[in-house]
């Protein structure tokens, strides 16, 4: 563990020991009574949260229903009280609703998505399970498992088909740069997809508030959207920009031609903040987009800003790699925003007009997100337009709406513009003028899952364009395949400092391990304690697949804590809803699977715990990357059983801490019990079914069967169940189960 490089770190956290904590039991226990609170043992500092007040007073925390706060050494773990579910947690039961028995079927069986499934009907990456239910038009094109196999969103994702097309990615041509770039980490368990991602939704009142007459009109737009769920080139040679990009040259390092492509390498120990010195007047942005940044309250440029502004400005191709939460979204906007100001103005009365611009990410959020800071950007550009096409919304409003306010920059998630590409009348003619390509969130939307969608785009807009990618993680398998989308003389600008990590430095990381039937209790208590210490507190509880999100989210709200759940099985309307309340709350607890692991902006997020196995090394990074945003702390724990410790070595580079195992003691294991018993059987079940579709498809865990549905079994007795739950006979054959023992069929 690199901990060298982290001298603030010892003395931020330093690694707990016995000698420290006498009393403290390094196994686990449910046995002590007096126990030390687990959360100080995993973090015996306290967190200071930017802008966040440390403690309350005593007002403040009677009017919070908590107890007074204190440094708490030792304090028994069962004693704390709750006071904050109120009327909301009839909010987290009211969802259950949402969800009907052939949704899970469903869920469960397209996780399985092989080839057998397959079906010559084409279904949009984006559908939701909710577009079927509702009986649009679409719905009709194929069977309701086939057409879940294919959705974007689907967050109990881990297909046979996926992991086999993985291998195919060596059939792509080697880039040349490959032995000569700085160090990626590769993953270990490459054959996991990580199924679904999330973005944030920015939609507050203020928000509105700030945008001009026309942008109000946007950003209505796409809250309109939102809400209408199916079921629910320039060569300008700026000496601005020649200053800038020197800046970043020699701040950043950027001074390497390997095989045509430029190679930013940082110099370490220079850009521990994530802003930079620059501001953005110093590139040759025009006035009001100048303004437009002014108004959104950007003052300086962040450091991928300052790095990568210049170069996109003067029309190369940029491969951008950024830790998270620092500011990519508005780097590749910006000079997009630019590209479309200084094309000829559009013809109001053009039966076609171009879209200049394409934003493509993965998820419904995300692409919603971009779009509304493209507004925000567009606060002074009242002539140019920009539209979102996202699943979960009827295809026809959105041509209507395309129809009625054509734009020039166009936010789409891949599968919803393959539609229009393919359904929409003249919508390829306007993808012909497309000047800009930016895919955000690259790595991901390169990879397997999305490939041939991505490639179908690539193929319908002109070759001479500029494109951007930009992510968090830009492991080698997309170093190698990013000439798809990229010319060779392309620049790659790595903002992160070669030899430091790709995580935070100011975000506390410790893995803990501990037998399953001890996950719920230690979740509970991590939880109990995290909200007791902090008033202000909001936690993102990442979970493997959307029905074990839902079980987890049932659980806690039983526990009385201030939980709201999302994931894919949710409509479209319900995830607008709750990410939106989410960004601006305090004192919430969100479970989540995988949508809202990439990009989502939610403020102020203290902790990320992750339940179970991340689907790679990525996706563990994105989803701590919900905290720690633009410079802020943050604190991570990673939540693992003792055969799912095997994941630690694809992040060993990471700052990552052991954490010991705190105790349980005998009433609170008694409270949870307790509230599994509460929970309703059929997501139990539902829980049970994914959670073996998830580890069956791990090559690490899955391979031995038998082995895997003893721990699937585990995982069934940990939920309070004394029967494992039976399993359709179907659904066992496609997941290659039939006849091991330990599974019962129906
Ligand atoms: N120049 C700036 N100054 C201050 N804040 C900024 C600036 N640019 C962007 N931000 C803010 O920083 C936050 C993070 O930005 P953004 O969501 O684009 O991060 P990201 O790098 O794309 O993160 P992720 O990798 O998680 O997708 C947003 O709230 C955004 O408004």
């Amino acid at each position: 563990m690199p901990i060298k490089l982290f001298p603030n770190l010892r003395l931020l956290n330093p690694p707990l020991s016995a000698t420290r904590f006498p009393s403290m039991n390094l196994k686990p226990s449910v046995n002590s009574s007096r126990a030390i609170p687990a959360f100080r043992r995993i973090f015996p500092f306290k967190l200071k949260y930017l802008g966040l007040p440390t403690r309350v007073n005593s007002q403040q925390q009677q009017q919070l229903g908590l107890r007074k706060l204190s440094t708490r050494p030792f304090r028994p773990a069962a004693s704390s009280e709750f006071g904050r579910r109120g009327s909301r947690a009839g909010e987290i039961r009211g969802s259950k609703s949402l969800i009907d028995d052939e949704a899970e079927l469903s869920d469960w069986v397209s996780d399985l998505r092989t080839d057998s499934f397959h079906s010559n009907k084409r279904f949009s990456k984006d559908d939701d399970v909710s577009d079927f239910r509702k009986g649009s038009g679409r719905e009709n094109r194929g069977s309701y498992s086939m057409k879940r196999r294919r959705k974007s969103d689907s967050d109990d994702s881990y297909d046979s088909s996926r992991r086999g097309n993985r291998n195919s990615v060596n059939s792509f041509s080697r880039n040349n740069i490959s032995n000569n770039t700085p160090r990626f980490s590769r993953r270990s368990n490459s054959e996991l997809e990580a199924g679904n991602v999330g973005r944030k939704t920015r939609f507050s009142n203020d928000d509105e508030n700030d945008v001009g007459e026309e942008r109000r009109r946007g950003m209505s737009g796409i809250r309109d959207l939102l809400s209408e769920e199916v079921s629910d080139n320039d060569d300008d040679d700026d000496d601005d920009d020649s200053v800038l990009r020197n800046n970043a040259r020699s701040s950043i390092g950027l001074d390497k031609e390997i095989g045509g492509m430029s190679v930013a390498i940082s110099s370490p120990g220079k850009h521990d903040s994530f802003m930079s010195e620059s501001r953005f007047d110093q590139c040759s942005i025009s006035p009001l987009s100048l303004k437009g940044i002014k108004d959104a309250g950007y003052e300086k440029m962040t450091i991928v800003q300052e790095a990568t502004l210049p170069v996109i400005l003067k029309g190369k191709d940029v491969l951008a790699k950024a830790k998270t939460g620092t500011g990519k979204t508005v780097a590749f906007l910006l000079p997009s925003i630019e590209v479309v100001i200084k094309s000829p103005p559009v013809d109001r009365d053009q039966k076609r007009p171009p879209i200049l611009v394409l934003v493509i990410c993965p998820t419904r959020e995300l692409a919603t997100q971009a779009a509304t800071e493209a507004s925000t950007l567009l606060k002074y550009h009242p002539s140019i337009g920009v539209q979102v096409v996202i699943g979960g919304t009827r295809l026809a409003l959105e041509q209507k709406r395309m129809q009625a306010n054509p734009c020039q920059i166009l936010v789409a998630t891949p599968g919803r513009l393959r539609d229009h590409v393919e359904n929409t009348a003249g919508f390829a003619t306007r993808l012909m003028g497309v000047k800009v390509l930016v895919l955000d969130e690259a790595d991901h939307l390169l990879d397997m899952g999305f490939r041939k969608d991505i490639e179908k785009i690539i193929a319908a807009v002109p070759k001479q364009r500029q494109t951007l990618l930009f992510s968090a993680t830009v492991p080698e398998e997309v170093r190698q395949i990013c000439h798809i989308a990229l010319k060779r003389d392309h620049e790659f600008i790595n903002t992160v400092e070669e030899g430091s990590e790709e995580t935070h430095e100011q975000v506390r990381q410790m893995h803990l391990v501990a037998p399953l039937d001890l996950h719920f209790p230690l979740l509970y208590v991590l939880l109990r304690e995290h909200v007791a210490d902090n008033p202000e507190y909001k936690v993102l509880v990442f979970c493997t697949t959307a029905m074990v999100t839902r079980m987890v989210a049932d659980l806690l709200g039983e526990l009385k804590l201030n939980v709201r759940e999302i994931h894919s099985r949710k409509p479209q309307s319900y995830r607008t809803r709750v990410s939106d309340e989410f960004r601006k709350s305090k004192g919430l607890i969100l479970v989540t699977s995988d949508v809202s692991a990439r990009g989502v902006d939610y403020p102020d997020v203290t902790l990320v715990i992750q339940v179970g196995l991340p689907s790679d090394r990525e996706q563990y990074i994105h989803r701590l990357g919900r905290t720690g945003r633009k410079g802020k702390e943050g604190q991570g724990i990673l939540l693992l059983a003792p055969w799912e410790e095997f994941f630690l070595s694809t992040i060993k580079d990471l700052p990552i801490l052991k954490a010991p195992v705190p105790s349980v003691d005998p009433d609170t294991k008694k409270k949870v019990e307790r509230a599994l018993s509460h929970v309703e059987m059929k997501n139990k079940e539902a829980a049970y079914q994914a959670w073996l579709g998830y580890y069956n498809s791990n090559k690490k865990v899955g391979r031995d069967k038998y082995k895997l549905v003893e721990l699937a079994n585990e995982y069934s007795r940990s939920m309070g169940l004394d029967n494992p739950p039976a399993i359709p006979k179907l659904v066992l054959g496609k997941m290659g189960l039939r006849n091991i023992p330990g599974l019962r069929s129906k």
